[in-house]
């Protein structure tokens, strides 16, 4: 697993080896042993897939009291994956960074507790699959605005149709981080 660092440290890319031959090929998509080497968590408690189209965007979600770490990849499709911090304590606090997630490279996005999550679906359809290291609690559950400018998030809106993104009723609602409650 080829570790890629991004702009926000604690945010990591992983490349996984990809062993391709006449049948088709293997990765292993996670492993307790390769993440304990490299300092991440290995306790995950729930596995997610979520089928999207084109132009749909998720989030910008995250969890209050019950954080979840989230090991994010795409199993079919393309994504433009974000994590934004949302420890106010962070010298990061406010940031985000943005990765392309897609089923040629096979990429995966550690995202650690404390960071909002969010993805824009760049293909006909996307399946995403990720592990998280808490259990879905919707009372918890807050969704961050995915164009507030104190964010400024950068998402490649000119690869999507002029519709704009496709939401969820919840997230075309979501708060301004200005007025939202984070993590300490
Ligand atoms: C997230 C989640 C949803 N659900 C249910 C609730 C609801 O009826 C339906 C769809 O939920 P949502 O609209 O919240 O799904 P979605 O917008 O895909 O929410 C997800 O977005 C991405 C960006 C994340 O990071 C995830 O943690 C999660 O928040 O699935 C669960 O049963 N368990 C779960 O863990």
């Amino acid at each position: 697993m080829k570790v890629i660092p991004t702009a926000i440290s604690d945010v990591v890319l992983l490349e996984p080896k990809i062993f391709g031959d006449e049948r088709g090929f293997f990765l292993e998509s996670y492993s307790d042993r390769a993440f304990q080497e490299l300092g991440l968590p290995t306790r995950f408690v729930q596995d997610n897939h979520s089928k999207s189209v084109r132009n749909v965007l998720r989030g910008i979600h995250y969890q209050l009291g019950t954080p979840q770490g989230k090991l994010v990849r795409v199993l079919q499709g393309e994504i433009f994956d974000i994590a934004v911090d949302l420890r106010k304590s962070s010298p990061t606090f406010g940031k985000w960074v943005g990765e392309i997630l897609d089923d040629k490279q096979r990429r995966m996005l550690w995202i650690p507790p404390g960071f909002g999550h969010g993805f824009l679906v760049l293909s006909d359809t996307a399946e995403v699959a990720y592990k998280a290291s808490e259990f879905y609690a919707p009372a918890n559950e807050r969704s961050l605005l995915w164009n507030d400018p104190a964010i400024g998030i950068e998402w490649p809106l000119h690869l999507i149709g002029a519709g704009g993104p496709v939401l969820s009723a919840k997230d075309a609602v979501g708060l301004l981080l200005k007025d939202a409650e984070v993590y300490a």
